[in-house]
């Protein structure tokens, strides 16, 4: 397993200069965009580590699983789903052109900042601390790694500039999606995208999904209906715009985010987590992109 993994290094190092950081929240721009790592995770527990693993990265939209996966901890799936949709929306992660053109104004599915927005906004708890505290928990639990924390400097950053997701959560607010106060949504939007994870941190989190819902450590955390919802939203819509392309070529439920990392599932064989924040024009890590395709090749991992 090793050599595979630093072979797909080093088929994807060469295209990392192709791409761009996310620039449009500022403190992305301090990642280095030659960091490459991976990390993969089998059913016997086994961990393989490649390349710039323990570098530190915000996890961003690959948060959006893992809080669909708690709101459905939470309530029921008819409650979900009057929030947000269930089918791929085609269109850019933070368009909002949908939610002017087609009424009811509801977000295509939970993936979509719109959709993410909507679910973070039902999240139970007295106030925004227990909020935190809570999401916090539970990411911890699926990660099995009680350290992990949220980055302030992109939090605030995102707080600073997130005036296009601002602009989404008061039109949620005025169609009646979000039902408290909006400000309190997004920062608890913010704050989810601010968590700071690792490689290992994000394979470990899609072992639990490819096992329905059992952590690393071997504790139930979720059911097998709700891991099979989340990870059914990742095959279709988890690569944002271009989920259809990556269905074909590499076959696996995935979530990316433009922090530059990406949680892969095989279901009942591994979690991969991969790092390079050097994104394509649709958000997706390209060294992320070509890793997954090699190794899914190479273990024969497609699903389909
Ligand atoms: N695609 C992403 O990773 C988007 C997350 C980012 N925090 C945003 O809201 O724009």
């Amino acid at each position: 397993m090793n050599d595979i993994l630093n072979q797909a290094i080093q088929i994807a190092k060469p295209n990392l200069s192709k791409g761009k950081l996310a620039d449009y929240i500022p403190e992305l721009t301090k990642s280095n965009p030659q960091n490459i790592g991976i990390c993969i995770v089998d059913l016997e527990k086994n961990i393989y580590e490649a390349g710039d693993s323990n570098v530190k990265f915000t996890i961003q939209s690959v948060s959006k699983p893992i809080m669909l996966a708690l709101a459905l901890l939470e309530y029921d799936e008819e409650k979900i789903f009057s929030k947000v949709g269930k089918e791929p929306s085609g269109d850019p992660f933070n368009s909002y052109m949908k939610l002017e053109i087609v009424k009811p104004s509801k977000p295509y599915n939970p993936f979509i900042n719109a959709g993410a927005i909507a679910i973070a906004s039902i999240i139970k708890g007295e106030n925004l601390q227990e909020k935190e505290n809570k999401i916090l928990d539970f990411f911890r639990k699926m990660a099995c790694n009680p350290d992990i924390s949220i980055n302030d400097s992109v939090y605030k950053s995102e707080k600073e500039t997130g005036h296009r997701n601002r602009a989404i959560g008061h039109i949620l607010k005025n169609e009646g999606i979000i039902e408290g106060d909006v400000e309190e949504t997004l920062d608890l939007y913010f704050k989810q995208c601010s968590i700071e994870v690792t490689v290992k941190d994000l394979a470990l989190m899609g072992l639990c999904l490819a096992q329905n819902g059992i952590n690393y450590n071997g504790e139930r955390i979720l059911d097998e209906k709700i891991s099979k919802i989340v990870k059914a939203f990742m095959f279709t819509c988890g690569m944002y715009d271009e989920s259809g392309e990556y269905a074909i070529n590499v076959g696996i439920p995935s979530k990316s985010g433009v922090g530059g990392g990406i949680m892969a599932s095989v279901p009942f064989k591994y979690g991969i987590g991969t790092y390079s924040p050097s994104l394509d024009c649709k958000g997706n890590s390209i060294g992320g992109l070509d890793m997954l395709k090699f190794i899914s090749e190479k273990l024969n991992l497609s699903i389909l």
